[in-house]
């Protein structure tokens, strides 16, 4: 482990500070401590958001090239760093070394892919009516950002909004979860090494989220704020964000469907399922919850579904090839055993799994439920952890209704050959984003984002970066 990767200080104003107190941050495999990190207060927020804003005043000059130039240098220092950082990621959050691997290449994608939108971050010149005017159209950075990020991509959720953030001009201040602050302070490791001026990024770990997320929706030089985590934290950053109007972008909660129509094809659908659920122990906001089998397939996709899950290896995430890690915390195991004690009283079968591995305190079994019913708890709310709940259809009415019915709205999937059928899901199902026969559709070129509750704003393509400009009329006579 690169030692210097290790940060357990917080970083203000290009300063790494101590606190007085500080918190433990634990391994979820085996609640061992692996660091001890500055426990932020309200103050330090509010010195980090007086650096972020004084350092806008100059940032917010700088050339586009100049900060394209010093993304491609983060991007870099990132790639080269990638297995230091991924193991710093698996220790703190649990998920297996290679999906943490991942994760990191998937958050660089995202600085690369900024550094290349800002300098496309044109304005427009145009005739005015009376044809004596010059209407001139003008993009500014919004300010300083307010960041605040979940444990379940410590990495990678940090980068989709710190790279526009740069790219347009902002500075930013990053909350990250008190789970996994180490792989923010690595990236503010590397972002100081990389050479942005100081208080361009600041990062306030802390216990006290809510105070933190209180100074940051208080400030008055905090101009945006950009989260990512549950739909009831959402809501009240939302209602917070309202008393000085700052621009919001909410990333929360899914209910995803995932269905599988008679004419799917039955290997590709368990594999896209297989990919979609058991990635991060189904800890994703995207990963499939919902699982509609049409009636004609269910037996036998139920069968090839058995044989895949059976084969899954569960263990700690730095061993090679465990696909089956710790969920983030009890809650969250507390959680999974909730929702399948209530979905098997009302009457759903346990096929696989059910249970806290015999071997591992803390990982999950992975789990396969049947007749699900679509009112059950765990049909209507987030799982997040590594269970498959089954709902058998028969009609495309029933089930695009059912599919559409939960107040989340982020991510969807169907499998079906059909092309009248998907031009009607794409059209009909109520989702920011739609997967047709595949379960994994995240990628730093499309728009990621929900509708409904699942929140507001897109990050990544070509439109993430709008969220951090300002649109400026000047009418010159
Ligand atoms: N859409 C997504 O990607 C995610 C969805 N979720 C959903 O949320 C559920 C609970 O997960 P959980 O980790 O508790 O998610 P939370 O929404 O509670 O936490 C996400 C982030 O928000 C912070 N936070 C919590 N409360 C406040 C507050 N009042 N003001 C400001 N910031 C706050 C957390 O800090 P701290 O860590 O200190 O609590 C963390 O940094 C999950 O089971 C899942 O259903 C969770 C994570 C990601
Ligand atoms: O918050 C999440 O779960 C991630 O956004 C999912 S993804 O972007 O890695 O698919």
């Amino acid at each position: 482990m690169n030692k210097q990767l290790l940060k357990e200080q917080a970083y203000i104003n290009g300063q790494w500070i101590s606190a007085d107190n500080t918190f433990e941050v634990d391994n979820p495999f085996d609640n061992g401590v692996i660091a001890t990190v500055a426990d932020c207060t309200a103050e330090h927020a509010n010195q980090a958001i007086e650096a972020a804003s004084k350092a806008f005043a100059s940032w917010s000059r700088t050339t586009a090239k100049e900060r394209s130039n010093l993304l491609l240098s983060w991007h870099s220092l990132i790639i080269d760093h990638a297995d230091d950082l991924a193991e710093v990621l698996t220790i703190e959050q649990g998920k297996p070394l290679q999906e943490a691997k991942n994760e990191i290449l998937y958050g660089a994608s995202y600085i690369k892919w900024f550094a290349e939108e800002a300098l496309r971050i044109n304005g427009d010149l145009l005739p005015s009516p009376d044809g004596k005017k010059q209407i001139q159209i003008h993009k500014q950075p919004v300010g300083v950002v307010g960041i605040i990020t979940p444990w379940n991509f410590p990495q990678a959720m940090i980068a989709r909004k710190v790279a526009p953030a740069f790219a347009a001009g902002c500075t930013v201040v990053i909350k990250p979860a008190s789970e996994t602050p180490l792989s923010a302070l690595a990236m503010a490791e590397l972002a100081e090494q990389a050479g942005f001026p100081k208080g361009v990024i600041n990062v306030v770990p802390s216990t006290a989220s809510s105070d933190i997320g209180k100074a940051l929706t208080s400030h008055p030089a905090v101009r945006k704020i950009s989260f990512t985590g549950s739909t009831a934290v959402g809501k009240k950053l939302i209602a917070q964000s309202a008393e000085n109007v700052q621009k919001v972008t909410m990333e929360l909660g899914g209910n995803a469907p995932f269905i599988v129509f008679d004419d799917a094809d039955l290997d590709e659908a368990v594999d896209g399922l297989m990919a979609s659920k058991f990635r991060n122990s189904g800890q994703t906001c995207v990963c499939a919850n919902r699982i509609f089998v049409h009636e004609t397939l269910y037996d036998e996709f139920i069968k090839r579904l058995g044989n895949k899950v059976s084969d899954l290896k569960l263990g700690n995430g730095l061993t090679d090839g465990v696909q089956i890690t710790p969920l983030i915390n009890q809650k969250g195991i507390d959680k999974v055993f909730r929702l399948i004690k209530q979905a098997t009283e009302s009457g759903a079968e346990i096929l696989a799994g059910g249970n806290i591995s015999s071997e591992f305190k803390n990982i999950f079994e992975p789990t396969v439920l049947s007749k699900v019913d679509k009112d059950m708890e765990i049909a209507c709310e987030e799982i997040f952890g590594p269970v498959v709940a089954l709902i058998p259809f028969s009609d495309d009415n029933e089930v695009i209704s059912a599919a559409n019915n939960t107040s989340a709205g982020l991510a969807s999937y169907a499998y079906t050959e059909n092309r009248h059928r998907i031009n009607r899901l794409v059209a009909e199902l109520q989702y920011g984003m739609v997967g047709i026969n595949t379960g994994m559709l995240s990628n730093e070129m499309a728009p990621f984002g929900g509708v409904k509750e699942s929140g507001m704003g897109r990050e990544g393509s070509k439109y993430g970066i709008s969220d951090y400009l300002d649109i400026k009329y000047a009418c010159i006579n």
